[in-house]
């Protein structure tokens, strides 16, 4: 396969995993060993943060109360388009009962979990799209007990523009907490005794490591950590639009990959020509960040087909892909592995990020391999159940008797025994040979 790397990266999305999952263990340790008192250290240590943890009714009425209408306005949209779009995700998924033969039925059930933890980052930026990505979708899912945290902001309290997203979204319990101790917080059940049966939300390093760390004790949405984008273009795309679009997501952090996949020579040097000036002129936080990603993490990949492009790009399962080429219908039937894709120039990773609907907490380093992104699906459990006649458990039971006996299992195939016996006395059985060791 001809595929040329016009631009390597020295570092890979499993770089810092190593360094990340050593201080994440260690955390954990700590607030499952201690519990709250870790938690509240952690975050006077790692957050400046000494206040109160939950916030009351007037906590939080007194910090929305600056928040402008027109910011209210643009968050109750998009939080909006986020839970319509759930919505109809949940009503896609039905319970249903069906006849599997004669007499045995069997069905499922589709019903949300109880007690979930929506955590939005605010390290580096004020992730308000984040706060109600979690808690529209969970709300959309019908769940009860929905809790929601976020770092405090550069020192302060916890960011006015998130806290008003949590609140318009539907939070019930809303937490001043960041990182490794807002994920162990929400799982163990910390300062509000309710153990969140899931815990969703994007993150740094540190939050990611958490949530795969503590998967198991509790269910995670995906890992979601330091964002993605690999932009699929050919000599059809603009490359400012492409150029653009690169840096757009490289200003997420020093650990963001930004990836091109071209089959246009001609494109791909007109894009790398446009990367570093686009970065240049951005504002200092922003700049950093893009500079770093873009140095350490930034690719630029060269096939001689489209087919190879598909191959490349299910290979690195970007979080984000966008496709800028000629005949998107080829490509969305061909492509598999990316946490949400953007057919057309006209879309953008940055409008799926704030506004247009499907969610953007979405799977990186690879997970897009096996898993969407965050869905009103996370927040179900499909939950089956079955009843039948005795006439049905005639065969039902001697198949069970026979196959428990095969696999040396003698309780087992004795429960199938005892209806047999039960239901029709005066009748023999085929029930297999009985378990003698
Ligand atoms: N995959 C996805 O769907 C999305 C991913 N993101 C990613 O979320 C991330 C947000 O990161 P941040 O801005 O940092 O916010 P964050 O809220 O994830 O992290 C801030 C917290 O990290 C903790 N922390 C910082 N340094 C630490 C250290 N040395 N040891 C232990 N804990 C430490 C602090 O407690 C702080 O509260 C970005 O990487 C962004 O790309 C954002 C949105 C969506
Ligand atoms: O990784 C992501 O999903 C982010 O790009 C979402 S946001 O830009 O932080 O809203
Ligand atoms: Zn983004």
């Amino acid at each position: 396969m001809a595929t040329q790397y016009l631009k390597r990266a020295s570092k890979t999305p499993e770089t810092e995993t190593a360094t990340a999952q050593k201080v994440v263990n260690e955390m954990l340790h700590e607030i499952e060993t201690r519990g709250e008192a870790a938690v509240r250290e952690y975050a006077k240590k790692l957050d400046k943060w000494d206040g109160d943890i939950i916030m009351t009714p007037a906590q939080i009425d007194q910090g929305i109360k600056d928040v402008p209408a027109s910011v209210k306005a643009d968050i109750e949209f998009a939080a909006q388009q986020v839970y319509d779009f759930a919505l109809a995700q949940r009503r896609s998924l039905e319970d249903f009962s069906t006849e599997l033969y004669p007499g045995v039925t069997a069905g499922q059930r589709v019903i949300p979990v109880n007690v979930v933890g929506c955590y939005a980052p605010a390290g580096r930026y004020a992730h308000i799209a984040s706060a109600y990505m979690g808690v529209a979708t969970a709300k959309a899912a019908g769940v009860k007990s929905i809790i929601a945290c976020s770092s405090p902001f550069r020192g302060g309290g916890m960011h006015p523009y998130v806290l008003y997203a949590f609140k318009a979204a539907g939070a019930d319990t809303i937490m001043t907490l960041g990182g490794v101790q807002a994920i162990a917080t929400m799982a163990y059940g910390l300062f509000t005794g309710k153990p969140a049966d899931v815990v969703v939300g994007p993150g740094n390093k540190f939050v990611a490591e958490a949530k795969r760390t503590l998967f198991g004790k509790v269910g995670i949405d995906v890992f979601a950590g330091p964002s993605e984008v690999a932009v699929i273009a050919d000599e059809t795309a603009d490359p400012y639009i492409v150029a653009s679009d690169l840096v757009g997501q490289a200003e997420h952090g020093h650990e963001s990959p930004a990836w091109l996949f071209t089959t246009s020579k001609a494109l791909a040097d007109e894009v790398m020509g446009l990367v570093p000036k686009l970065i240049e002129d951005l504002p200092p936080t922003a700049r950093d960040a893009a500079y770093c990603a873009w140095r350490d993490y930034g690719e630029v990949v060269l096939c001689d087909t489209r087919e190879e492009v598909v191959e490349v790009s299910d290979r690195y399962a970007s979080e984000h892909l966008e496709v800028h080429t000629a005949d998107l219908d080829w490509w969305l039937a061909n492509l598999t592995c990316y946490g949400s894709l953007f057919l057309g120039e006209e879309t953008t990773v940055a409008f799926g990020d704030k506004a247009s609907g499907p969610n953007h907490v979405l799977p990186t380093k690879g997970a897009a391999r096996y898993s969407g992104g965050l869905s009103v699906h996370k927040f179900v459990k499909t939950l089956t159940w079955q009843k039948m006649t005795r006439d049905a458990a005639k065969r039902i039971g001697e198949v069970t008797a026979r196959i428990s006996r095969l696999e040396g299992m003698e309780a087992h195939a004795r429960t199938a025994d005892d209806r047999l016996r039960k239901y029709f006395p005066n009748e023999t059985f085929d029930r297999g040979e009985p378990v003698q060791v």
